[in-house]
């Protein structure tokens, strides 16, 4: 579904929400980008777009391996409002999907990013806090949410 075409008018970005643990998280892995200019030192979901003949997931494994060198294994997606995803800028959209690392490696920032954080989540405020790429703000406080309800105590403080 949502298969990326070379002739596809909708610029189709894959984000994920990597999580300490699948079970019972208790951070989440974000992001400052580098470039271009005027998105970097914003906060984000690594990813990327999806290429044609992609799948979202399949975007989103590689793109952790190219930009985080870890293999990740995708989880549930955050609902967007519609199918093709959340709004971004232009003819943009995003899907988002909690993930976690698979492998013995920990995520390190290349050239993508200017650095990696380990947020905690039950510290909502602050993860608000960061300077995200304006559409994602959204997108963090519905995951927030589906977190909170999936595992209540892991998100009690900052409310
Ligand atoms: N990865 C990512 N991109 C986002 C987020 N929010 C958001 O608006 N975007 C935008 C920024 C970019 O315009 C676009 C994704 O492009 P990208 O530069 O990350 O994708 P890519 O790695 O495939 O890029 P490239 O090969 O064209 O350099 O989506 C987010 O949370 N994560």
């Amino acid at each position: 579904m949502n298969t990326a075409s070379a002739q596809d008018p909708i610029t189709r970005v894959t984000g994920a929400a990597i999580l300490d643990n699948s079970q019972a998280p208790t951070r989440m892995l974000v992001a400052q980008r580098a470039y271009p200019k005027k998105l970097r030192g914003l906060w984000e979901f690594p990813g990327g777009k999806q290429e044609p003949g992609e799948g979202a997931e399949e975007a989103l494994v590689r793109e952790c391996t190219e930009e985080l060198g870890v293999t990740v294994r995708p989880l549930d997606e955050v609902p967007a409002p519609n199918p093709e995803g959340w709004p971004l800028k232009g003819t943009a959209v995003m899907r988002v999907f909690t993930a976690v690392v698979i492998d013995e490696r920990e995520p390190a920032a290349g050239k993508d990013h200017l650095q990696l954080r380990w947020v905690e989540l039950n510290d909502r405020a602050s993860i608000l806090e960061l300077e995200w790429i304006p559409a994602d703000l959204p997108i963090v406080e519905a995951l927030l949410d589906q977190l909170q309800e999936a595992s209540p105590q892991a998100s009690r403080r900052g409310h």
